[in-house]
């Protein structure tokens, strides 16, 4: 018989003892595993060859429990510990027992989380006591550890959801087909069989000589195993982005733009932000080495600024009475907020004076020097926005954010009265992670003082808010570490597959 050059291959490595897999063929072949599994396919239907198909699990430590089979388990080593300490005779201080483990930060509270549930033990008033009947040798879990940190594998069962649950361990689940020869195709392979010519792709050529309409295509067999492509996709901040701007928009905004370096003028002193304020200290701000100062400030707004910073303003304005000095203002930083975008549109500076009422917004790259972590990156993206009107009030501002929430179908937002040397009243955001449950500060909001808007010569009321673009991305696709998002530990899966939904 005659049959296509990729199915005499598989034909003659497939063999009518055993089933062989579909990778093991490929590879025996030279062929991808796809064309293979066509082939098999293909010879299936022709009764010369059998496909089986089975699900396999593998199993794989994470990296937390990589280093666990490696330094033991959290709770395990506390148990050495506390057994050092003499916890099974008379119950030991807790602390001195941690100190001894040698275990830190976040492995402090999984061992103890998971001491008294194990039987090590129990944890009382600060002290720790060690059972010495407990044997961590016959530990199931540490055990399974060992044995996947060699070649071993892990059977289905309460051991295995356990530290699926702890995180120590990924299941993995692939289809497996495997391949053999039935009496049919034995016989036909005694019988010979030849290569049959068959055309796998149309070419210019085929069309252009009119071959095409002789040659034999080969069939297409859209279920056959094929190497995922990763194709490129638009990042899932600038995407959140996208829609955020979109939001802001359908709500009667306008868009925002500035330097991303900018005068501590903007960045701090028209925000009422005193001179001596410990976040300007460089501890919190990037400053710039080269030009280091603004050239020009608009001299009579810094002369308002200056007088309400001394003074204060209006007949109890008192002001902070501290140093003010021009040269300080014209100093040239990274913005540690895009509210130097909103000081610049409200003094008029910007695009002019703007009359009420008014909305404005920015999704802006805000920069600070703070520490990482997984609430803390050091750029991140502000929503930056401001209503300006008459007569505002609180629950103007609340309207807003549940408004602009509940198009990401965030609707449990909380409020917490907050301090900003330019708001008053003021209040942070919060929302609940999807996931862990934990309440996340989402923002940062409150009405201007009249110490911030009469220099900048604005008459009537002004709400405004800086929002994290990143912590709502968390609240959306449920990540977890804002590192995952953005920039050298991004998880690239993640970033793969996260939806954006509004
Ligand atoms: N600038 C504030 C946010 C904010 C803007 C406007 C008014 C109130 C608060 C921050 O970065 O946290």
């Amino acid at each position: 018989m005659q049959l296509p050059e990729s199915q005499i291959a598989v034909l003659e490595t497939a063999s009518a003892d055993e089933a062989t897999p579909v990778d093991a063929l490929a590879a025996a072949t030279d062929l991808p595993p796809e064309t293979v599994t066509g082939a098999a396919f293909e010879l299936e239907e022709e009764g010369l060859v059998a496909v089986a198909e089975r699900v396999d699990e593998t199993v794989s430590l994470t990296e937390e429990g990589e280093e666990y089979a490696e330094r033991g388990l959290p709770e395990v080593r506390l148990y050495e510990a506390a057994l050092e300490a003499g916890a099974d005779a008379d119950p030991a201080p807790m602390g001195q027992v941690i100190g001894n483990s040698g275990l830190e930060g976040a492995a402090v509270d999984i061992a103890l989380s998971n001491y008294a549930r194990k039987g090590y033990g129990s944890i009382e008033g600060g002290e720790i006591t060690a059972d010495p009947d407990a044997e961590p040798a016959a530990d199931a879990e540490a055990t399974a550890l060992d044995e996947l940190a060699g070649e071993g594998t892990l059977e289905e069962g309460d051991v295995l959801d356990q530290l699926e649950r702890r995180g120590l361990v990924e299941v993995a689940e692939s289809t497996v087909r495997e391949v053999e020869l039935t009496e049919q195709g034995v016989t036909e392979l005694m019988a010979g069989v030849e290569t049959a010519e068959t055309v796998g792709q149309v070419t210019p050529e085929l069309l252009t000589s009119g071959d095409w309409e002789d040659v034999e295509f080969a069939e297409y067999n859209v279920e056959a195993d094929a190497e995922t492509v990763e194709g490129g996709r638009v990042h899932v901040l600038r995407e959140m982005s996208e829609r955020v701007k979109d939001v802001l928009v359908g709500m009667g905004f306008e868009e925002m733009d500035g330097p991303h370096a900018d005068a501590d003028f903007w960045i701090n002193d028209c925000l009422f932000m005193p001179q001596d304020h410990p976040a300007r200290t460089h501890w919190d701000r990037f400053a710039l080495e080269q030009p280091t100062h603004i050239d020009e400030l608009p001299e009579d707004l810094v002369e308002r600024v200056e007088r309400a910073h001394r003074e204060g303003v209006g007949d109890d304005g008192e002001g902070y009475h501290s140093p003010w000095d021009e040269d300080f203002a014209r100093a040239l930083a990274l913005r540690g907020h895009t509210t130097s975008l909103s000081t610049r549109y409200l003094s008029g500076e910007q695009i002019g004076e703007i009359e009420p009422p008014a909305r404005f917004f920015s999704v802006e790259k805000a920069y600070r020097n703070d520490t990482l972590d997984a609430t803390h990156l050091l750029e991140f993206y502000q929503i930056e926005g401001w209503v300006m009107a008459e007569d505002l009030s609180v629950r103007d501002l609340m309207g807003t954010f549940e408004e602009f929430y509940a198009q990401f179908g965030i609707t449990d937002i909380q409020f917490k009265p907050h301090y900003n040397p330019y708001t008053e009243p003021s209040f942070e955001l919060f929302g609940t992670h999807p996931t862990t449950g934990e309440l996340i500060e989402i923002g940062n909001s409150g009405i201007f003082r009249e110490e911030m808007l009469e220099p900048l010569g604005v008459e009537c009321d002004v709400m405004a808010w800086g929002l994290a673009l990143e912590r709502l991305a968390m609240l959306t696709t449920g990540a977890e570490d804002i590192r995952d998002l953005h920039g050298t530990l991004a998880d690239l899966e993640f970033l793969r597959n996260a939806e954006v939904t509004y």
